[in-house]
């Protein structure tokens, strides 16, 4: 079953287009990275699959169905890029992840309990079920992160769309992170996300679609992370390549397994 297909798509704004004759899938199951230098029209292309802009030529189909027809928007958890800071609304941890149940709302609304359990499952994910009456305010840019991801679990969705989800954020934060996704799509999930830097997402993509100046430049493995190794049309691997010891710097002592 494919989730998301792009076919063809042309996206432009005030006449000037900014994606050309892009395609690609995201399967049932699968984890798929929108890489790409800033400016190549990554966002342009979430929010065009996500219908907040229009498709000036092409196709986008959502679970099969054409994305102008498509209404089960419950099936999809977005994950914007932050919380918006200095919002004034005082809102707990527990309230902004409560408020992603919102979408499973009209008459098959389930019942408070199964709100209540989600809520806590989902912050449970996410490893923040202890800062559940905590304002939002008090949270660190990575706990912040690990909220709205929760909120996008909450709502449990089949595909989860996430924009730049570790930009800026801290390692720690973005070890958890990268454990909550793992677990969802263990339970059959698919995850689009746009990324500038992998970091420990790295092992969790499937396929990466790399967009350059607003076409698709590669469709494959994960090119190498650093400079010009980033670059569109560089997608070997390198010989000479060291691995980078993993848990060097991120791993905190209680993060680390005892034996
Ligand atoms: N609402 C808009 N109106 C007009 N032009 C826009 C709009 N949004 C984006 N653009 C332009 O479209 C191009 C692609 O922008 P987009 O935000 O999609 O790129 P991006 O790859 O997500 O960049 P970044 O990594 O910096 O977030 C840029 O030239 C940008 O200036």
């Amino acid at each position: 079953m494919t989730v998301v297909s792009v076919s063809h798509a042309a996206v432009g704004y005030d006449g000037r287009e900014i994606l050309h004759d892009v395609s690609f899938e995201v399967g049932a199951g699968e984890v798929v990275a929108i890489l790409g230098a800033n400016g190549s029209g990554k966002s342009t292309l979430i929010r065009t699959i996500l219908g907040l802009t229009p498709l000036t030529r092409g196709e986008i189909d959502l679970f099969g169905t054409p994305r102008r027809k498509f209404k089960d928007w419950a099936r999809i958890g977005y994950v914007p890029q932050r919380l918006g800071a200095g919002s004034g609304v005082p809102a707990t941890v527990g309230e902004v992840v409560a408020s992603g149940r919102l979408a499973r709302g009209g008459i098959f609304r389930l019942p408070r309990t199964a709100d209540k359990t989600a809520v806590r499952d989902a912050l449970t994910a996410v490893g923040l079920l202890d800062r559940i009456n905590d304002p939002v305010t008090t949270l660190s840019g990575g706990q912040q992160q690990r909220t709205l991801i929760a909120r996008a679990l909450a709502g449990k969705p089949d595909l989860l769309v996430l924009d730049e989800p570790t930009a800026g954020v801290d390692a720690a934060s973005q070890e958890a992170f990268a454990a909550a996704l793992g677990r969802f799509q263990s339970t059959g999930g698919s995850i689009l996300l746009v990324a500038h830097e992998l970091g420990p997402l790295r092992p969790l993509i499937d396929r990466a679609v790399v967009v350059h100046e607003g076409r698709i430049a590669h469709v494959g493995p994960p090119p190498e992370p650093a400079g010009h190794h980033a670059e569109p049309d560089h997608d070997h691997v390198h010989p000479h390549a060291v691995p980078q010891p993993t848990g060097i710097c991120v791993a905190p002592t209680d993060r680390i397994a005892a034996n």
